[in-house]
């Protein structure tokens, strides 16, 4: 781009003045001497290139100034193109510095010879004039060039918000709107030329909560036209004022479709998928499908791996519910200081460590669908009285938030302990699980439900075959008779697992009991640890996890440290 023409209009303005000043014309070429601007005289009687070898063209090539008072036998004038027919009496040609480089000359030009006295007169003074004229130049250049970096600048903005998948509204510090959205237009319909007030848009209800909030902070689900938003609100500070307020809408439903697409890729679980048919499942199975429908709370008992969470999604898809969320929530895996922002959700900086945008809480997610509340058993006893308050009030408030969110699942809780015999204890509150209680079903452990080990096994193996790659016809008559005569400690987890390891290393057409047995010896092996050495173990198993979620970088160990509150020493110690 030629930076000369890019202000032609900024130069020709002050040539202009100059020569009102002056009387005398003035023309400037840029580097390869074509004419950027010149006064009207000049313009009359020159092209619109400089000639080459004139004064303009050796200025260029020299950077120095030339005067001429003779230009008929100035030496300088000698191998000018323009010798012949130049009826210049004067000239002072002045180069144009930018960044170091010469990017044109300016040139006093005398016709007559009032101008040609003045040109000669005045000379120092113009002579003088070159650094001003290249320091205006400069500046003019750098603010067109600011300029334009502040046109690219919001362009970038303004398509980077038009692209979001968010509604983003502006406003302004007196609630005008400012910006909006390509996203907000086309959710709500709005004109994107109409100015609209904003409580033209979100109620104002919300508005006023928000406004409680001093606009930092979030409210939602909130109804606008068919849709519902969670709206989060940013102010816009400028050197520590408040110059305006960025509102994003969040779609709700959508963050609730994201939920069920996870749920959908873990497969629709129906009882059908529910194998077996002692009558001890028959019997669960039956209890089961004639609650699905009705609405009520259900608790699952049953040891670990007996199909407590099948069964849960199996009552979700068989109720009215099963179109919207199956959550599942394991109340024993999550610490207790983060539980309850886990099942309420934070408002945006409620404790150290959350989330700067607040987060939304299982119960919420769930509000119209099913809330699975695994080891119901090990939720600590301060929170078991916000559940009960949650599930009879039928609305929640989150951790650091006021208002409160009305919420409506179905709860389906399970736990493998003796929650009666944790009443009388005094562990759990007799209210809640009268609440979680309404219809007990009681899942059978697998060494109860004898041909079922059988049924599973063949079930379980042609799974894993499929996985594996593996063509194995079913099982020996000895390896089936040892099957039936194990105790399952683990249930139909461990069950699977069985199959899954003898699926992989069985090297004939059926499987035989040497595979099997080697697993469940070596688990004994495993099982006759001391308790410090378990301990060991399940220590590592959780700071596993908490690695896995928060990452292994230096910030998550950190994070991880500070989650399980133990020094990063005795992190690294425990993860050696
Ligand atoms: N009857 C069944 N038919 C087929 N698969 C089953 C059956 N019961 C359980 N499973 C499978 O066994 C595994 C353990 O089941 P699930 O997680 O439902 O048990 P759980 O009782 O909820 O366990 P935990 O108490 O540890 O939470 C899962 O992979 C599940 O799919």
């Amino acid at each position: 781009m030629n930076l000369l023409k890019s202000i032609a209009p900024e130069l020709k303005h002050i040539i202009d003045a100059m020569y009102s000043v002056t009387n005398i014309d003035i023309t400037i070429v840029d580097e390869n001497l074509n004419r950027i601007v010149a006064t009207n005289n000049i313009n009359k009687v020159f092209r619109n290139k400089a000639p080459v070898n004139s004064v303009f063209h050796k200025s260029l090539m020299t950077g120095k100034q030339y005067l001429i008072t003779d230009t008929i036998n100035d030496p300088l004038c000698l191998n000018c193109f323009n010798k012949d027919s130049c009826n210049e009496l004067a000239e002072l040609c002045i180069p144009i510095h930018f960044n170091g480089k010469i990017i044109g000359v300016l040139g006093m030009c005398a016709f007559n010879e009032k101008a040609r006295d003045n040109i000669i007169n005045n000379k120092d003074s113009y002579i003088k004039f070159e650094n001003q004229l290249s320091n205006i130049i400069c500046t003019i250049l750098s603010e067109k060039r600011f300029g334009e970096l502040l046109e690219y600048r919001s362009t970038e903005l303004v398509t980077l918000i038009n692209s979001l998948n968010e509604g983003i509204i502006i406003l302004d510090n007196n609630m005008k709107i400012m910006t909006k959205n390509n996203y907000i237009n086309e959710r709500l319909d709005l004109d994107i030329n109409l100015i609209l007030d904003i409580e033209e848009i979100i109620p104002k209800k919300s508005l006023e909560e928000l406004d409680k909030k001093h606009f930092y902070g979030e409210v939602g689900p909130v109804k606008i036209g068919e849709y519902e938003f969670i709206i989060n609100s940013n102010i816009i500070k400028i050197g520590g004022s408040k110059q305006g307020i960025i509102l994003v809408f969040s779609d709700f439903n959508k963050m609730k479709e994201s939920v069920l697409k996870s749920d959908l890729n873990k497969h629709i679980t129906t009882f059908d998928n529910i194998i077996g048919e002692s009558e001890l499942l028959i019997n669960a199975k039956r209890q089961a499908i004639q609650v699905a429908e009705k609405d009520v709370s259900v608790l699952l008992i049953g040891e670990t791996g007996t199909g407590k969470e099948i069964f849960a999604r199996a009552i979700h898809t068989a109720s009215h519910r099963r179109e919207d969320v199956f959550m599942a929530i394991n109340c024993g895996a999550i610490p207790e200081n983060l539980i309850e922002s886990e099942l309420f959700g934070y408002e945006k900086g409620s404790f150290t460590g959350a989330n700067t945008t607040g987060k939304v809480g299982k119960f919420e997610i769930a509000k119209e669908g099913t809330l699975f509340l695994d080891e119901i058993g090990d939720l600590p006893y301060s929170m078991q009285v916000k559940i009960l308050r949650a599930l009879e009030e039928k609305e929640i408030t989150k951790v650091g938030g006021h208002k409160s969110i009305k919420v409506n699942p179905r709860v389906i809780s399970a736990t493998h302990r003796d929650l009666h015999k944790m009443v009388r204890e005094g562990c759990f509150r007799e209210d809640l699980l009268y609440r979680l209680n309404v219809v007990p079903i009681y899942i059978p452990p697998l060494r109860e439900r004898g041909y079922d080990i059988i049924m599973l096994s063949r079930y379980f193996l042609n799974h894993f075959s499929k996985i594996y790659k593996k063509d194995l016809l079913g099982f020996s008559a000895e390896c089936e008779k040892y099957l039936l005569g194990y105790s399952y400690p683990g249930n139909i987890r461990e069950l699977k697992n069985l199959i899954e390891y003898a699926t992989i290393f069985e090297e004939d057409s059926i499987v035989g009991v040497k595979n099997i047995r080697k697993k469940i010896d070596s688990k004994d092996k495993q099982d006759s640890k001391t308790l410090a050495e378990m301990t060991k173990i399940y220590e590592k198993t959780i700071i596993e996890n908490y690695l896995n979620r928060y990452g292994n970088s230096l910030e998550g160990k950190t994070e991880v440290a500070k989650q399980l509150g133990i020094s990063m020493a005795t992190l690294y110690r425990k993860i050696e």
